[in-house]
């Protein structure tokens, strides 16, 4: 039997292009309520209803306080940038806070700090939190362990003009997906971008290039380029719908999991 009391989620970046399709998608959900909405200090929406933007009384502010925003939420949903993520992880840890983070950008070092609060607490960190796209992580495993590193994988990503990290979080996964597939360390492969003379492509490293403007959602595409012939494995998002639902997913799953650090794959049952 299903539980009748709603999920009590608090958005973290409530005021930004995710957050605002995230207070959409919870407030239609019928098992999930709003618990908090938290934006930076010095944001515009201090103050306003989280709804307002879509001219609805929900009765939950955008708050910078941690305290009013996180305390009476069952799961947190973060998509801010990398400084606030890493602050609100150890809010969540303080107290005992399972949290989905759908920000990207982390270094290594950073990515640790979540696996260390993994021991604590139920952490979920995914760079694309769509169904859709993990699915294609799966494709793209299959193709690079039947393909081998004798293909040449480049992979092209495209956002809007407003995105500040680059390459994309998924493109990065996407480039581990790959390398763990071949046995390599996408570290050690990685060419994150080319310029001047470069000389010819080295054997078995993975390439990325980015591009950016306007209003682009967000598109990868994956090439396994061979002798006399090319494999593309592409995703093209037209909307942040199907983020916001994953997102959702994720959370309803996490809050009945232990500790543990957790990928959108253990939540769809994709590993
Ligand atoms: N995992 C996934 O599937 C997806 C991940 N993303 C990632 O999510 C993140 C957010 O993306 P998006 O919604 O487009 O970004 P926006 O810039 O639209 O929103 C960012 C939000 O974070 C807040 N914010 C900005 N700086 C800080 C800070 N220093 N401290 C606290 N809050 C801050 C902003 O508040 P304000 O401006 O009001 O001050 C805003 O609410 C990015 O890392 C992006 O790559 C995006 C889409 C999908
Ligand atoms: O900033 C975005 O918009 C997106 N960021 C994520 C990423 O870096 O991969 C996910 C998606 O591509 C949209």
């Amino acid at each position: 039997m299903s539980d009748p009391t709603p999920l009590k989620i608090a958005l973290a970046g409530a005021s930004g292009r995710m957050g605002r399709m995230l207070v959409e998608q919870v407030l239609q959900a019928p098992d999930l309520q709003l618990a908090g909405a938290l934006v930076h200090a010095g944001s515009d929406s201090l103050g306003l209803d989280a709804g307002a933007f879509k001219g609805l009384r929900t009765g939950v502010p955008m708050s910078s306080d941690p305290d009013l925003a996180l305390g009476a939420a069952q799961v947190l949903i973060d998509y801010s940038r990398v400084e606030a993520s890493l602050a609100l992880l150890q809010r969540a840890v303080a107290r005992g806070l399972p949290i989905v983070i759908g920000t990207t950008g982390f270094s290594a070092e950073q990515r640790a700090q979540m696996q260390v609060a993994g021991q604590l607490i139920p952490v979920l960190w995914a760079p694309n939190t769509s169904v859709g796209v993990n699915v294609v992580m799966d494709l793209l495993r299959q193709a690079a362990l039947r393909l081998g590193a004798e293909y040449d994988v480049e992979i092209v990503e495209a956002h809007h003009r407003h995105k500040v990290d680059a390459p994309s979080g998924t493109a990065l996964q996407m480039g581990e997906v790959i390398a763990q597939a071949r046995g390599q360390a996408l570290a050690e492969v990685a060419t994150l971008s080319r310029e001047g003379h470069t000389g010819a492509r080295e054997r078995g490293r993975i390439g990325f290039a980015t591009v950016r403007g306007g209003d682009i959602v967000g598109d990868h595409t994956v090439m396994f380029c061979g002798e006399g012939e090319r494999i593309e494995i592409a995703h093209k998002s037209s909307s942040r719908l199907h983020y916001a639902q994953g997102a959702l997913l994720a959370a309803r799953w996490l809050a009945r999991q232990p500790a543990g650090f957790y990928s959108m794959a253990d939540a769809l049952g994709l590993t």
